[in-house]
């Protein structure tokens, strides 16, 4: 028999091994058209080409006049006028010139703007004042200059960014290919736990993880359940989980080896199966993911920063995934050390730091339950497994979170 990859004993699952394992768990929903605005923040499902060339025509870039280059320096005769949306549609003679505005197309005959502020005109007179356009073509956008039909706009599995919808409107589409919004069942379990915004002076604590991740959603194409708070009991567990219909069902709390921790054999007596539990990971060893019905589950550390840190590297990167993202991982990048670091155990760890004068420092306590030091922070210092002492100025690997 094959050893449980869940029992205890068992070594430590590193992060990479643990995300590739939750991309092949399940592939990404199915695909659907959207208009523009709601296709924002989604992955394109196909690549997006062009309908269309843009320019569609030979533009002014300015206010002015068309003239040939030729003519320079002048005089003209002003023969029409080309305003956007309202061409001039006779031909531009030597030694004529047509009015011209920003986004009009430009008359036939003529190849160069003469901007108005080097320019004076008299009825039908015009004579250059200034230095003139420098060169043939001078302010003016070519046919084609920033795409042309048929080009790739966006490519399959890109996220579908304010400037991609703008490029895809302008390429011709009213809708795109995407796939459908997704669904997260959201669950805190604890008894210690109130809603947020109850009477403060007991001594219960307020339940902030459900409000962080629905936060953490805010900006993808997700419709959160919320299912609230559920106390540390196996039957209501058992029976709120059995329940959702959703992509994607994220618990915190009870994921530990604790007489309370009850989320794993909730999520069994409800039918699931656990895939893996507990990451070589600093806060969020105790996470775990499997499937309950179609749903992925990733039951998250109840501490807030094990809760964070673990939404950022699995449940974000889930989403991304059944999104149709072409790549779901958090973007990492660098930052120096503004300080020096102790060489790290045998956990990848992520540490919370401020980014000051372009160098990041490390809080110095780094207990998982501080929400207070993760909310100043900016960026996670990525501290790899059994990486030795790092010095001030080194380079690291970071994840940026504000
Ligand atoms: N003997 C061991 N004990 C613990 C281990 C271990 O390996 N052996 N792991 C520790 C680690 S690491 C973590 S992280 C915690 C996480 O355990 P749980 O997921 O079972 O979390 P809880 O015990 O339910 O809660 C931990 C802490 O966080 C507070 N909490 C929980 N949910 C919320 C919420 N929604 N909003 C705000 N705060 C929340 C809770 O009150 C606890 O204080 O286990 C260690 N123990
Ligand atoms: O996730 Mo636990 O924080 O490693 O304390």
């Amino acid at each position: 028999m094959a050893a449980d990859p869940t029992a205890l004993g068992v070594a430590l699952l590193p992060v990479a091994e643990a995300q590739a394992r939750l991309f092949v768990m399940v592939p990404p929903v199915a695909p659907e058209r959207a208009p523009l605005r709601a296709a924002a923040g989604r992955w394109a499902a196909q690549d997006i080409l062009a309908r269309r060339t843009q320019p569609a025509a030979d533009l002014s870039a300015m206010d002015g006049y068309a003239i040939r280059h030729a003519d320079l320096p002048g005089p003209w005769r002003v023969v029409g006028e080309s305003a956007a949306g309202n061409p001039f549609n006779g031909t531009v003679a030597a030694g004529e010139a047509a009015r011209i505005f920003t986004g009009a197309a430009m008359p036939a005959g003529t190849d160069t703007v003469l901007i108005q502020e080097e320019a004076a005109r008299d009825g039908e007179r015009l004579i250059l004042t200034g230095e003139g356009p420098g060169h043939h073509g001078r302010n003016v956008r070519r046919r084609g200059l920033d795409f042309s039909e048929g080009q790739p706009l966006v490519r399959v599995g890109e996220r579908l960014t304010p400037a991609r919808i703008a490029v895809a409107a302008t390429g011709g589409h009213g809708d795109l290919p995407v796939r459908r919004r997704l669904r997260v069942a959201i669950a805190a379990t604890g008894d210690e736990l109130v809603p947020p915004g109850s009477d403060p002076t007991g001594l219960s604590l307020p339940e902030s993880n459900g409000a962080m991740l629905a936060a953490m959603l805010a900006h993808l194409p997700v419709d959160v359940i919320d299912l609230g708070i559920l106390p540390d009991r196996l039957d209501t567990l058992r029976d709120t989980f059995a329940g959702v219909e959703a992509d994607l069902l994220v618990t915190t709390g009870g994921a530990s080896v604790g007489d309370h921790d009850l989320v794993r054999p909730a999520i069994e007596a409800a039918g699931g199966v656990i895939d893996f539990w507990r990451i070589a990971l600093r806060p969020g060893k105790p996470m775990m993911a499997g499937r309950l019905g179609d749903a992925i589950v990733l039951g998250l550390p109840g501490n807030p920063v094990s809760a964070f840190v673990t939404a950022t590297l699995f449940v974000l990167p889930v989403v991304a995934h059944l999104g149709g993202a072409g790549d779901p991982l958090p973007l990492v990048t660098s930052a120096l050390l503004g300080e020096p670091l102790p060489a790290n155990q045998g956990r990848t760890d992520y540490l919370r730091a401020e980014i000051r004068d372009g160098r990041a420092f490390a809080s110095t306590i780094q207990d998982s339950s501080m929400l207070l030091t993760l909310a100043r922070s900016t960026c996670l210092i990525i501290r790899p497994a059994h990486a030795p002492a790092a010095q001030a100025g080194e380079s690291a690997e970071i994840l940026v979170i504000a």
